[in-house]
């Protein structure tokens, strides 16, 4: 488990900057999500934090380290899952331990052991494109957290599920997360996902981080409906409305 950090942090492509002026302290071991508007620079955080953008401007830090570029200590995971559709759900999951330099013998098995973690005995001789989305994203996880990574960076990692697969998800996520600790950043456009997810949730804009809320009870399906959670929500929908409001979320000048 690692921490993150962001202190002063401008992203950008070519142009103006998408994002800047965010700081964020991410504790090792928390859940963090992000919510903002579409466009406002969730996903270029993620990958600022897997080392695939340099900052414009200010730090970005894992554990005490500037991240300089990726590492099998920070894994990203998408929306769409980026399986290697010529390889077997289990060759898919051996690849970070092969990246970890596992010896071969003993990646079939521990490929076999996270595949039955996330409820896919049986399934290890399927192709991606013999599974379901939802299975896909099974992999997907299991392929992540083989890899022992320090962080995981998930961006809208269950947006393309239907309500019933995204519900199970979430629980599987709780579930192997508890087993394995790691960091997550999860970014989401949805509030209530942020708020049974999350430790604490960000809610980002293109000048920064808007607001910082503690979450009541993470992790609980049981308090969905206690009023300290609808106070949360509220809270997060008010930083979030004249993001929203502010269509198109453009570059600033
Ligand atoms: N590779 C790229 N090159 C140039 N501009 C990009 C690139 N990727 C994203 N952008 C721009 O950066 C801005 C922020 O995009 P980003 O994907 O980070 O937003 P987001 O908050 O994750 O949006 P969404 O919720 O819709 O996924 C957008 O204006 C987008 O067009």
């Amino acid at each position: 488990m690692i921490a993150l950090r962001a202190e002063g942090l401008s992203l950008g492509y070519d142009g103006a900057p998408v994002v800047s002026g965010v700081d964020l302290a991410i504790e090792p071991g928390e859940l963090f999500a992000v919510a903002g508007a579409s466009g406002c620079g969730k996903s270029t955080l993620l990958r600022a934090f897997a080392g695939l953008l340099p900052p414009r401007a200010g730090t970005l830090l894992a554990g005490d380290e500037p991240v300089r570029g990726t590492s099998p200590d920070r894994a990203l995971v998408f929306q769409d899952d980026a399986l290697l559709p010529w390889r077997t759900a289990r060759r898919n999951v051996e690849l970070p331990l092969a990246i970890r330099g596992v010896p071969r013998s003993e990646r079939r098995a521990r490929a076999a052991e996270w595949l039955a973690r996330v409820g896919l005995a049986g399934q290890e001789r399927r192709l991606p494109g013999q599974l379901s989305g939802g299975m896909r994203q099974r992999v997907q996880l299991a392929r992540t957290l083989a890899g022992a990574p320090r962080a995981v960076l998930m961006d809208e990692p269950f947006g393309a599920l239907d309500a019933q697969t995204r519900a199970a998800m979430q629980r599987l996520l709780i579930e192997v997360r508890d087993a394995s600790p790691a960091t997550v950043v999860f970014v989401t456009h949805d509030v209530d996902e942020a708020l049974l997810l999350g430790d604490r949730v960000a809610v980002l804009a293109p000048d920064g981080v808007r607001d910082l809320v503690d979450v009541p009870h993470p992790r609980d399906v049981d308090a969905r409906g206690a009023p300290e959670v609808a106070a949360a929500r509220t809270r997060i929908l008010t930083a979030l409305e004249p993001v929203l409001e502010a269509e198109p979320c453009a570059p600033r000048p």
